[in-house]
């Protein structure tokens, strides 16, 4: 057989120079030092056991006999009872997670030196009263991920020592009472339940720290009100103590699908409750928004433009706990693969992977321009098709969760495996075990919007299913007064006279004007913040006090922000920026010669220079008659100072700040893992990459040289697909760490320390991928160093994919066996190294014997959590 690239041989002299390691480190332990080490190591071993991930069904009576142990550490087993354990009566610590408890272990409540319990990850419905009256010295109880829906009355006894308490993604509907004797209680989790009120008593004491609720269909108080932490949620339940809570019902609607599929004219047909056709001229640009009341719930429409080059700004305003109506042609609609994932499965996909619990409501309209039997055909088709693609998604996750279980080492996969049982349990239909883990598609509703009747008969359905609580139990909120007088004194504050019609307001300006309203002068300035976050939160207001440039300033009209991103996120830039006038031209300080070279380099590396930008800006809103804004969000001076345009599209990864055209700087400093790192702020003037309008170049390929078959040589898998955009955002986040680089429309070189990295996107059908790419070292040391930059590339691809919540991402290095196609699945990289600790990796299909290095990151502590820490860095 032909040895495969990259075999034993190559490894020959590396490998011999680690044996020699080894033996190296084990001389030490003959030390008399280290004799005494080991006594006490072996003394520390009799009172701690940790049998972790053992497969175990029944306690071993070697364990049982050790009455002095005190720690005993039994995770990741299979065990269903633990029969004889009130034997170890100085347990301290027992850690029962991740086996196959059904029955709560009774004979626990011997164990009376508990003091940490861990059953999360267990399938229990109750725990029997009796058991934690005797466990009065219990501080850490986890019980997160069972089935549990009450907790017994006796828990109350823990009420002088239980700290910590984990109940989250379980199947709660009331509050459990005795959590309220818990008066040394200093952290809880309850997320992933179905509470829908939170008891005022809970946020009296002042013992509790730390509170997590997400997750809950909370009513009272509202989960927007539960996300600003403990302090808001006592400022809430103190104002509903002044005056009774009022319900407030809310529905953030959004409306999406392919350009000119007929959303702007649902949109406002619905709100004028006639049909009210929207010529094609009045394409939406950016988003809409507006307000409107059906009997007694309040609509917030979001209308989403269509065309792709949209899609990019569509993440920051698609979020979940909305009603998304997706709006098909179906005169355009034709029962094929094609049309159906351009105009229904691209949505639906896009949905899914961002957010896995919405409610989608498929709308077909151009009903008149089709036959009755082609309207009944293509409703069958697309809802058919509908559930063939969830049903694939379905399959796909019990696929990769099957082929972890049967992997040969479970416990290097735990993570993975966990996090595809939490995506597996979103994509089922409704009425799931849990509240939230639902993606429901409803049945597809077929309109024709010119007929006035065909608008009521919508508006009608969708009133429906909004009074449908298993579908949106979150609609009703409970509110003090004093939140629905803040935003009527908000909406007054927008529409007066003194406001300009882009609604950006000073934070302290704003403050002092609501304090003049007659209700709200005595509130302090805290509850009105708290205020305002909720209404940014729930969509009203836009206040991103995370952003540093943007921390003062409120949007008092969301749209506004939209109407800044599509200054520059919008079809057709290159014609804007042709058609700058002279005189934008000359107040710049600019010539007709410049604009003409800021074209040449927008369309061939789709760059714009700062002095481009602010003609482009100052342009369009001229055009718009919006010129009054300008300096506001350009900034004051041309050259510095960077305005609130750029802090958003940096913010979201749209932009990249660079420094050069040419090699995009090349003197840069670097990042190089382990060495501090700082970007440069060199002078001259600063250039923008938007990546959204790159093309394919043959530059990346031309520094990089061609693949060669030696390559170190990994690929990140993405199911169900790589998400709209995420190449080009992973694109911002990994060139503002490694300046030097050269990029295109699906690929980017990344160079580190003079080493290159490439990444390359391909997005097929059941077979979505980055691959990265790095030259095999010539040097045994030289392996450190590759395989540190592609972990620290791989962790900034898993902190981005954390924001699609439904998106699967799994690591893989293809054998190196030309032809072969095994590959080999990479450990959770979960910062403590578990990476391979082998010399020697065989194929399971070809056979053949590898160097681990050069397949997968040798284990040396410490490394990917350092490239983790990079990697996350930039967040900040
Ligand atoms: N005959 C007929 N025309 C419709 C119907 N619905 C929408 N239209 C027309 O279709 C065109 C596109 O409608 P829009 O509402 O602008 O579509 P959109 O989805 O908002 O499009 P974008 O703004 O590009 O995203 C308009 O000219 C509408 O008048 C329908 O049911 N029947």
């Amino acid at each position: 057989m032909e040895r495969g690239w990259g075999s034993l041989a190559e490894l020959g002299e590396a490998g011999a120079a680690q044996e020699e390691e080894t033996k190296g480190g084990g001389e030490r332990l003959e030390d008399p030092a280290g004799a005494t080490l080991q006594g006490q190591e072996q003394e520390d071993r009799l009172r701690e056991v940790n049998l972790s991930t053992q497969r175990l069904r029944v306690l071993p009576l070697a364990v049982l006999s050790n009455s002095t142990l005190e720690s005993l550490d039994l995770d990741r087993n299979k065990l269903r009872r633990i029969t004889g354990i009130s034997k170890l009566c100085n347990l301290k610590s027992l850690i029962l997670s991740k086996n196959e408890f059904v029955d709560f272990p009774s004979e626990i409540q011997s164990l009376v030196c508990l003091e940490r319990l861990e059953l999360n990850q267990n399938q229990i419905r109750i725990i029997p009263e009796g058991v934690f009256s005797h466990l009065s010295r219990l501080k850490h109880l986890r019980l997160n991920n069972n089935r549990l829906c009450a907790l017994p009355r006796d828990l109350a006894a823990c009420g002088g020592s239980l700290q910590y308490l984990n109940i989250s993604n379980n199947l709660f509907r009331t509050f459990p009472q005795p959590v309220l004797q818990l008066a040394r209680l200093q952290e809880f989790h309850v997320q992933n339940n179905a509470l829908r009120q939170l008891p005022r008593e809970l946020f009296q004491g002042q013992s509790l720290k730390m509170f997590k609720a997400g997750g809950n269909p909370l009513r009272e108080p509202p989960t927007e009100v539960c996300a600003g932490g403990i302090q808001q949620i006592r400022n809430y339940f103190s104002q509903l103590q002044h005056g009774l809570g009022q319900e407030d019902k809310r529905v953030k609607t959004m409306f999406l699908g392919a350009s000119l599929a007929g959303k702007s004219t649902i949109c406002r047909s619905l709100k004028q409750g006639q049909s009210k056709l929207v010529p094609k001229e009045e394409r939406t640009v950016g988003i809409e928004i507006s307000e409107f009341q059906m009997e007694d719930f309040t609509f917030l429409f979001w209308d989403f433009a269509g065309q792709l080059e949209y899609y990019m700004t569509h993440h920051v305003f698609i979020t979940p706990q909305a009603l998304v109506i997706l709006v098909i042609n179906l005169h355009m609609y034709q029962t094929n693969d094609k049309t159906f994932k351009e105009l229904v499965g691209f949505w639906i996909n896009n949905l899914s992977m961002r957010v896995p619990n919405s409610v989608v409501l498929p709308v077909g309209t151009h009903v008149d321009c089709c036959q009755e039997q082609e309207v009944a055909e293509k409703t069958r088709d697309i809802m058919a098709r509908i559930t063939a693609m969830l049903a694939e998604r379905k399959s796909n996750l019990a696929h990769f969760i099957d082929n972890l279980e049967g992997s040969e080492e479970p416990k290097f996969y735990v993570d993975q495996w966990e996090r595809l049982k939490e995506m597996e349990s979103c994509t089922l239909t409704a009425k799931n075990l849990f509240w939230m883990c639902f993606c429901q598609i409803l049945n597809l509703v077929a309109v024709n919007c010119t007929d006035h009747r065909d608008i009521r008969k919508l508006k009608t359905i969708i009133l429906k299913h909004v009074k449908n609580e298993e579908l949106f139990p979150e609609v009703v909120r409970v509110l003090p007064p004093v939140y629905r007088q803040v935003e009527a004194a908000i909406v007054e504050i927008a529409q007066s006279e003194e406001m300009a019609d882009h609604g950006m307001m000073d934070l302290q300006y704003l403050l002092s004007k609501l304090s003049q309203h007659k209700h709200l002068a005595s509130l302090d300035r805290e509850l009105l913040q708290d205020i305002l976050r909720y209404l940014h939160r729930i969509g009203l207001i836009v206040w991103y006090e995370e952003i540093k440039h943007l921390e003062s300033t409120v949007f008092l009209q969301p749209t506004f922000l939209i109407t800044m991103f599509k200054l520059l996120v919008r079809h057709h830039l290159v014609q804007q920026l042709e058609s700058i006038s002279v005189e934008t031209l000359i107040g710049e300080h600019a010539t007709i010669r410049d604009r003409a070279n800021w074209v040449w380099t927008f369309k061939s590396k789709a760059m714009l220079c700062h002095q481009a930008v602010r003609a482009l800006v100052k342009h369009q809103l001229c055009s718009e008659g919006r010129w009054d804004v300008f300096e506001e969000i350009m900034g004051h001076r041309p050259h510095r100072g960077r305005g609130k345009l750029f802090s958003l599209l940096e913010h979201f990864e749209l932009c990249l700040e660079v420094k050069h055209t040419e090699a995009l700087n090349p003197q840069a400093r670097e990042f190089v893992p382990g060495k501090p790192w700082e970007t440069t702020r060199s002078q001259g003037e600063s250039w923008y990459l938007f990546p959204t309008y790159l093309n394919q170049t043959e530059e990346v390929s031309e520094f990089w040289g061609g693949d060669h078959a030696e390559d170190l040589h990994i690929r990140a898998y993405f199911s169900p697909e790589i998400p709209e955009g995420f190449f080009q955002r992973l694109l911002v986040k990994a060139c503002s760490f490694y300046s030097t680089h050269w990029v295109a429309k699906v690929t980017c070189l990344l160079v580190c320390n003079g080493k290159p990295l490439l990444i390359k996107e391909n997005n097929q059908r059941a077979y979505s991928y980055l691959e990265l790419r790095s030259r095999k070292p010539s040097e045994r040391t030289g392996f450190q160093f590759a395989w540190d930059f592609l972990v620290a590339v791989v962790l900034i691809i898993q902190k981005l994919a954390e924001e699609w919540p439904g998106l699967h991402v799994c690591v893989k290095t293809p054998c190196r066996t030309s032809g072969c196609p095994a590959e080999f699945l990479w450990p959770d990289m979960d910062g403590t190294g578990a990476t391979t600790k082998e010399d020697v990796k065989t194929c399971g299909t070809c056979g053949h014997r590898f160097g681990a290095e050069l397949l997968l990151p040798k284990g040396e502590p410490g490394v990917p959590s350092l490239c983790r820490s990079c990697a996350q860095g930039k967040e900040g």
